[in-house]
């Protein structure tokens, strides 16, 4: 699903009006409708009461829209304006008209904190103040109103996205942003739902279309794309009949150190479950017996060296390597490492030690290849681009570094990002139950088994985020958040695949449907 800027958004509305042949009130009043169908769905005329508070522009509007059709609907509604400018927009204006017309409960003027109304934990406040147009903080009354609702504990619903969060940038002061329980963003959602710094102002989010013309939505390439199971779908290969383990290739998997050759038999573990046809691990001696006990799929290739890796050397011909999973730091491992770089011309992902040797030697940056992946957590990434200031920044940082090495960074954390020169791609699977030690390793082997099948690195890289996420999706329902381990990851992959191709469940008939039967 293309995220779309705010620029982008303004565009995609003219552009709309103008071929719909529709003015843009009449735009605002589909809007401000799926709204409305959203919670009249859900709540069926129940007299919960609804504060709606409204500010002067058209995420004002929306509200008012929203509100009139409550009305007209027989709600339990209060109506307010947010008196915080004076420069109300033309389809505010438009839409306070019609509401006066509509009740004589005339919308009521919040001017300062002596005229907020009391609202009760059981009360459903929409959030209608400010959209993507704020461009600049609230007032300090603006904010105490936001810490008003806050601290009334009632369902708070933000219309588009939640006041006070800019849809391009971290707002500094977090009381001067309303904290909603939902968010109903309109066509796509907006990239602050899914960064650590500002996705706790909104529990959950939808995206609801009000009609934006198709061609401009197909058309118009955008920065950042949020991944799920449509996008991958159709990039799936499927194996072939008369194909042998040849054709799906051979990882070979580099790293380990005593004390963490698990680390090793997990992305073994994996890049077999992601489907590569032959798996080698290079590791230190003190791994050969657990890892031809616990693996016996993979082969293996032992160091010299019986606790580090001191000499990297191979005869085999892999199709992707991948590197650096519990492999230490020592002096010798990092001669070898960087040897390794200069030799190399195999797709490679590298992660965790691989990533740390980098950061502490960046001269040895220049000999990444093209396309080369990084997997980074946060604190690897700190490493590697220096202190950031905010999640913009560190996004900027990114993608001059990818632009640099041509290299694809995944941005491990609760929505990895995968970033590549300018493009950002937001995955939408995975729980907290990955947070857990060996995870990040079963990653480096899912790509890795996903390359050696001829996926192309930054795809290998999506679709290994997605199927890791989605497994562990699948897993947390059996296994719970606290109990889930990087190894039920590698158990559940299988689960991932199939779940591309698995049917939606039944809907139940409707209710006239189960008259006729
Ligand atoms: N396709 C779609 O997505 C559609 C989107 N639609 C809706 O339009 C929304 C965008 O509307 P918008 O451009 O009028 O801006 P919005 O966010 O309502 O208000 C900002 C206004 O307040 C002002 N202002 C700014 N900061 C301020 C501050 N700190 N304190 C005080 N005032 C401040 C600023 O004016 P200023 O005072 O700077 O002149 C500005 O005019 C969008 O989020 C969605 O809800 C639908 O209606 C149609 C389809
Ligand atoms: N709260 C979370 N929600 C979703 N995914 C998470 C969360 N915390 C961690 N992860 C995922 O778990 C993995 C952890 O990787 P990493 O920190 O490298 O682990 P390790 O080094 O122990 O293998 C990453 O893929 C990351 O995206
Ligand atoms: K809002």
């Amino acid at each position: 699903m293309k995220i779309f800027s705010k620029e982008q958004i303004y565009k995609g509305d003219k552009l709309t009006a103008k071929k719909q042949n529709i003015t843009s009130t009449e735009l605002m009043e589909r809007a401000g409708t799926q709204i409305f169908n959203w919670i009249h769905q859900r709540m069926q005329g129940a007299q919960v009461p609804i504060h709606v508070f409204c500010g002067i522009g058209n995420n004002g509007g929306d509200g008012l829209v929203l509100a009139r059709q409550l009305i007209n609907y027989g709600y339990n509604v209060h109506t307010y304006v947010v008196n915080c400018s004076d420069k109300r927009t033309q389809d505010f204006l438009v839409n306070y008209e019609r509401i006066k017309q509509t009740t004589k409960k005339w919308p009521i003027m919040l001017n300062c904190k002596a005229d907020f109304p009391p609202i009760g934990p059981d009360d459903i406040i929409v959030d209608a103040v400010f959209g993507i147009g704020l461009n600049r903080p609230p007032n300090e009354w603006v904010k105490s109103l936001f810490q008003h609702f806050r601290a009334s504990n009632a369902f708070t619903l933000a219309i588009d996205l939640p006041s006070g969060l800019y849809a391009d940038k971290v707002p500094e002061d977090e009381d001067g942003v309303v904290w909603a329980n939902y968010t109903l963003s309109f066509q796509s959602p907006k990239l602050v739902f899914f960064l650590p710094d500002t996705s706790k102002y909104t529990r959950q989010w939808e995206a609801l279309d009000i009609g934006i013309d198709l061609e401009f939505l197909q058309q118009t390439d955008t920065e950042v794309e949020l991944i799920g199971k449509n996008e991958m779908l159709p990039i799936y290969k499927p194996r072939e009949k008369f194909s042998n383990k040849g054709t799906y290739g051979h990882g070979l998997l580099i790293g380990g150190s005593y004390g963490k050759i698990g680390a090793m038999i997990l992305s073994g573990r994996a890049t077999l479950a992601s489907g590569a046809g032959l798996v080698t691990t290079f590791i230190p001696k003190c791994g050969y017996i657990p890892m031809q006990s616990v693996v016996p799929e993979a082969m293996v290739i032992t160091d010299v060296d019986d606790e580090k890796l001191t000499a990297i050397k191979f005869e085999i011909a892999p199709t992707a390597i991948g590197i650096g999973m519990g492999m230490g730091q020592d002096e010798k491992t990092q001669t070898t490492f960087q040897k390794f770089l200069k030799s190399n011309s195999v797709p490679l992902v590298i992660d965790a030690d691989g990533i740390n040797l980098l950061s502490k030697h960046k001269d040895d940056l220049k000999l990444l290849k093209p396309q080369t992946v990084l997997t980074p957590h946060p604190k690897e990434l700190e490493r590697l681009l220096g202190k950031w200031k905010n999640d913009f920044d560190k996004l900027k940082k990114a993608k001059a570094f990818s632009k640099k090495y041509k290299c694809i960074i995944v941005i491990k954390g609760a929505h990895t990002i995968t970033v590549f020169e300018d493009k950002l791609y937001v995955n939408s699977t995975g729980n907290p139950g990955l947070a857990t030690g060996g995870t990040g390793d079963v990653l480096t082997g899912i790509i890795t088994g996903l390359i050696c099948q001829g996926y192309e690195p930054l795809t290998a890289s999506l679709f290994g985020v997605y199927l890791h996420g989605k497994s562990a999706d699948i897993a947390v329902e059996d296994y719970g958040y606290q109990s889930l381990t990087a190894s039920h990851v590698v158990d559940y992959v299988a689960q991932a695949f199939l779940d591309l191709f698995a049917m939606p469940p039944a809907q139940p008939p409707a209710e006239n449907e189960e008259e006729n039967l």
